[in-house]
């Protein structure tokens, strides 16, 4: 299936954006928000690259989808190419959203699906090699999102292992929330130099030692009790809950996170710190190499950068350890597709 749509011109030349699993309910949430420019900014146009399964259902649900992508009639969507087929999907693109996976279900683990998907990556890794460009922006949202961007970068020897990131954004918005909430905050913007370290799973480390609200710790302003017995488990286990209370996977937070991601890796956070899943090579904080961990960044020019300096106390080495020690197994699981 091909469908392409041009609506009107402009100078500024438009980019192409992949998402794979646009029939999804992740990419529901995402697709309109993208198309109308709140990914890239409002006078950047783009062509939308949709992939979705060879499967009848899939690809009729994605028709309704370009259908209503149409009738929202968004000035900046220069065209949609809605396809099975990969390469089709990736060629020349600018930027990759690899959403489309398996989610777990109640009860699962996220490594639990790490069978499942894993094979996918290697898949899109190749064929992102092959066709997209050399420059290509990957961000995977899909799970184990850490562990299947680690595999599509070992797929892709000519782009970049450092343009393959994971999200722990959500993540990361999940905690601010959390802390906002706590502590009365007027707007979550308030709450900066919040990191979450590590897998985007129940071992990752939401770390508000160095948070603060308008300048104050906010780790002054809490207990440990609450820190250690509320606020981690609540960030770490907050997929889960939405799984229990929804039935199916978060979906707009989701879509909100990958947007948040892309858009400030490409446009820059202004000296705010984010977590983003990268490659662990080079680190500052002697996490183990050949890793793909969630490190808190800022980013200018297209660039994300470590923020270093940061330190641990005898807690978080603990939970740094552990998250460490899971992303090192899932790694052993699928060496076969390094
Ligand atoms: N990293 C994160 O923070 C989060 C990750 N997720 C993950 O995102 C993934 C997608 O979630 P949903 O959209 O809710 O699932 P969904 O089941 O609603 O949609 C997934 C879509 O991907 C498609 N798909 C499956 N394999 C594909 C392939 N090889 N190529 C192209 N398309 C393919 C399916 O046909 C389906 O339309 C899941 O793995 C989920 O666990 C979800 C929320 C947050
Ligand atoms: O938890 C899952 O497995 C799916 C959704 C997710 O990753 C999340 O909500 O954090």
């Amino acid at each position: 299936m091909f469908v392409a749509r041009r609506f009107m011109t402009s100078s500024v030349q438009p980019v192409r954006v992949a998402v794979t699993g646009a029939a999804g309910q992740i990419g529901y949430a995402l697709l309109p928000r993208i198309a109308a420019g709140e990914m890239l900014g409002p006078n950047q146009p783009v062509i939308l690259h949709l992939l979705e399964r060879d499967d009848p259902k899939a690809l009729a649900a994605l028709e309704g989808v370009v259908m209503e992508l149409q009738d929202c009639a968004f000035p900046l969507l220069r065209g949609v190419v809605a396809t099975s087929d990969i390469n089709k999907a990736f060629d020349s693109v600018d930027y990759a959203l690899l959403v489309g996976a398996k989610p777990r279900g109640p009860g699962m683990e996220r490594a639990d699906v790490l069978k499942d998907n894993a094979a996918i990556f290697k898949v899109q890794g190749r064929a992102l090699n092959e066709s997209a460009k050399k420059s290509v922006k990957v961000c995977v949202v899909g799970n184990p999102a850490n562990t299947n961007a680690m595999i599509a970068a070992a797929n892709a020897p000519n782009i970049p292992a450092t343009n393959f990131t994971s999200m722990m954004r959500l993540d990361h918005d999940r905690a601010m929330a959390q802390i906002a909430l706590k502590l009365g905050a007027s707007s979550v913007a308030d709450v900066e130099k919040l990191v979450v370290w590590g897998n985007h799973s129940a071992t990752q480390y939401p770390d508000l030692s160095n948070a603060v609200i308008k300048g104050k710790s906010v780790a002054k302003n809490v207990d440990q009790e609450w820190v250690r017995n509320t606020f981690i488990p609540t960030v770490q286990q907050r997929g889960a809950a939405i799984i229990k209370a929804r039935g199916v996977s978060s979906a707009a937070s989701a879509a909100n996170a990958a947007i948040a991601h892309v858009r400030d890796w490409v446009l820059g956070t202004n000296g705010r710190i984010v977590s983003m899943g990268i490659p662990s090579d080079g680190n500052p904080y002697g996490v183990k190499e050949g890793l793909l961990f969630g490190f808190p960044v800022t980013c200018q020019n297209g660039q994300y950068k470590i923020v270093e300096g940061l330190q641990w106390d005898e807690f978080g080495k603990g939970a740094i350890e552990r998250t460490i020690k899971e992303l090192q197994e899932e790694k052993d699981a699928v060496k076969h597709l390094l």
